[in-house]
């Protein structure tokens, strides 16, 4: 099981030797030879880059040459394959794959922050060198998302994507629900568990998955990348009493990412939502991903698996890595990068019934107060319950019915005025699966 003696090497060149760095070096050696038999010639690494060489790794690097320059690898001769593992979106990150491109050089990246910032510079670069650049490992990691939509559904009009794309939000949120935590305490759990990014935000605030919808709306709806479209709203306000009360109610709270086209244009957002409990999204744990696609001719797909790691997230290089060694050169976004439509503004969201928990003064006529400021702000009750409670204020809880964003806005900017309203409602949108 070996590619023919005499079939030209594809060669790699890997900047970044970090955890997904380290994960394609293990593979590249340890499946040499089947890398070779099913792409027909050998896979092999010739220069490596990272910032600091005397470091221990997991890893025998001593046959490949060392840049200490990502641009200088990314130019070199005996590198045909540009593999980005270094992070960021400007920098070398930036500056490394856009001279690997000008040098007609095709780049594998797993940087989900430079495609959703530069992504469609970046393919008009590529295609007019004659180049393609591949970032299956920037959405949710092991998942083969990206083919799924690029390749495997090409033929479908897609209606809807959907997902939970962040790994540590989810682990978050499901520990505080299984441990009965308070948030600061599992957010303190998961940076000991090393799950956060340097800056958590990143995570937390939900811009790493905001990050992977815009990547993932741009191929489904054929319109320019555009991370500034997309509505984005963290985790850090959900509080273990809205996670039990949500689950009284038969849902499960999820940091959930949306991208549809609407009658206004490409709707984008990355937001904690209620999603039912029995739902493939709501049964969802720890921290796994999940993407859902809806196509007017397959249905409804639903993927699932690591979306970070070390292995997982290097299966995804290498996937993109043997369909170079192929010779597959598909266009960056699905189609050739002239023919994305403009991105639309933000556009907001369509009506949906939502979730408010607000504390109440606990005084006669309070609850008629708040009903009033709903009814004025054309919002209509569903359902309400109120929780028992040792203080003066008491937490009520009401599931909307179908309503507008902006029409939930108007009672929450309503509520101070009643007087008996403490502290920030919060509002969360149930969605419909
Ligand atoms: N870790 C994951 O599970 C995961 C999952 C999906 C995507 N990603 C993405 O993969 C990329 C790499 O992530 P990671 O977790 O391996 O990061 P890491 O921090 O473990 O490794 C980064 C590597 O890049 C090198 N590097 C950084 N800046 C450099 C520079 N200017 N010049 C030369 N080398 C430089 C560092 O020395 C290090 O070896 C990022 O874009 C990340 O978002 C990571
Ligand atoms: N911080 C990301 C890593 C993978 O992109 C997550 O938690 O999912
Ligand atoms: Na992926």
């Amino acid at each position: 099981m070996s590619a023919p003696a005499q079939a030209t090497p594809l060669r790699l060149g890997i900047a970044g030797l970090g955890t997904v760095g380290i994960g394609v070096v293990k593979i590249v050696q340890r499946h040499a030879d089947l890398l070779a038999a099913r792409s027909g010639r050998p896979v092999v690494i010739t220069a490596v880059c990272a910032r600091d060489r005397t470091k221990n790794r997991d890893a025998d690097l001593s046959g490949y040459a060392w840049e200490t320059d990502a641009v200088a690898l990314a130019g070199r001769d005996d590198v045909d394959v540009f593999v980005e593992l270094m992070g960021g979106h400007e920098g070398a990150a930036r500056h490394a794959t856009e001279a690997a491109l000008r040098a007609g050089k095709n780049v594998v990246t797993a940087n989900k922050a430079l495609l959703a910032h530069h992504g469609q510079e970046l393919a008009e670069m590529a295609e007019a060198a004659g180049a393609v650049i591949r970032f299956e490992a920037a959405v949710a990691g092991g998942i083969p998302v990206i083919k799924a939509l690029t390749e495997g559904l090409a033929g479908n009009q897609i209606r809807r994507v959907m997902g939970v794309m962040n790994g540590t939000c989810n682990y978050i949120l499901t520990r505080m629900e299984t441990a009965g935590l308070p948030y600061d305490t599992v957010f303190e759990e998961a940076r000991q568990l090393g799950y956060l990014e340097a800056d958590p935000n990143l995570d937390v605030g939900g811009i790493d998955a905001g990050h992977k919808l815009a990547i993932l709306a741009a191929i489904a709806f054929g319109t320019r990348v555009s991370f500034e479209a997309v509505k984005l709203e963290g985790i850090g306000r959900i509080s273990i009493d809205d996670i039990r009360r949500a689950g009284d109610m038969g849902y499960k709270i999820k940091l959930l990412g949306v991208a549809q086209m609407t009658g206004r244009g490409l709707e984008q957002r990355m937001t904690p939502c209620l999603v039912p409990a029995s739902s493939p999204l709501g049964q969802l744990h720890g921290g796994t991903n999940m993407v859902v696609i809806e196509g007017d001719s397959v249905g409804q797909i639903v993927l699932r698996g690591a979306g970070a790691g070390e292995g997982p997230t290097a299966s995804a290089v290498m996937g993109d890595v043997m369909d170079l060694a192929r010779g597959l050169k598909l266009p960056t976004f699905g189609m050739p990068a002239a023919q994305l439509a403009a991105p639309t503004p933000a556009v907001t969201s369509a009506p949906a019934s939502y979730y408010l928990r607000l504390h109440l003064l606990d005084k006669p006529g309070a609850l008629a107060k708040v009903a009033t400021v709903l009814g004025e702000a054309g919002v209509s009750i569903s359902r309400m319950r109120q929780y028992g409670h040792d203080d003066s204020a008491a937490p009520v809880l009401i599931v909307t019915h179908k309503t507008t964003p902006e029409a939930i806005s108007l009672a929450i900017a309503g509520f101070p005025a009643t007087g008996v309203v403490e502290g920030e409602p919060v509002a969360l949108r149930i969605e419909e699966l």
